[in-house]
């Protein structure tokens, strides 16, 4: 397993050990001790799955305290282009982003701590997404940012028109006026 942080403390790429032989592969997909012991200190207690068709975009989503969760990211299927934004008030790189393809090929994975927001757009045909969280769904604390909020200016891959967006997401506030308080 090789580790990575990114440009954003805190923020890390995975990329597992993947046996491959005749039958297929085999991975571990996550390991306590290994996580822990590499930064990635989080107690994951609920697990999600999603499929999405090309040009949708899921995000930019986030939960405030006290229901804010880190999130272990991959793809199962397909291909994605993933972003986590910082949204730790104080910190060095406090409203940068940092993205990466996450796809079923490669298998990284992204390690996302409390106070980010997360999204992501499809670029293959379909793609299946599977994560960990550290904090279980709460509707009322959960946020969106805009995902084509101009100050981020992020680059989804999948031009503006063919992005394929929920009602709640569509009207999401942007950046400046986004909530933040993650009690940290
Ligand atoms: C996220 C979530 C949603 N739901 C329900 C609420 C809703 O009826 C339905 C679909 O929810 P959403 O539209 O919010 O699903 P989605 O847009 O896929 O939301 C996800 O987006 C990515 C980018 C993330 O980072 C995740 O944390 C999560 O926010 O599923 C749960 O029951 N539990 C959950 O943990």
């Amino acid at each position: 397993m090789k580790i990575t942080e990114t440009p954003i403390p805190g923020l890390f790429v995975v990329e597992p050990r993947v046996f491959e032989d005749s039958r297929g592969y085999f991975y571990e997909s996550y390991h306590k001790e290994r996580y822990f012991q590499n930064q990635m200190g989080a107690e994951f207690i609920q697990d999600n799955e999603s499929k999405s068709v090309r040009g949708v975009v899921r995000g930019l989503h986030y939960q405030l305290a006290p229901f804010a969760q880190s999130k272990l990211v991959r793809v199962v299927q397909g291909s994605v282009y993933d972003v986590a934004v910082d949204l730790r008030k104080g910190s060095p790189t406090f409203g940068e982003w940092f993205g990466l393809e996450l796809n079923e090929a490669e298998k990284k994975q992204l390690f996302i701590p409390r106070g980010f927001a997360h999204g992501f757009s499809v670029l293959s045909e379909t793609a299946v997404f599977s994560y960990k969280c550290d904090n279980v769904y709460n509707k009322d604390s959960e946020r969106s940012i805009n995902i084509n909020d101009p100050k981020l200016n992020i680059d989804w891959e999948i031009k503006t028109s063919e992005q394929i967006v929920s009602e709640k997401d569509q009207v999401a506030p942007f950046f400046d006026a986004a909530e933040m308080n993650f009690n940290f």
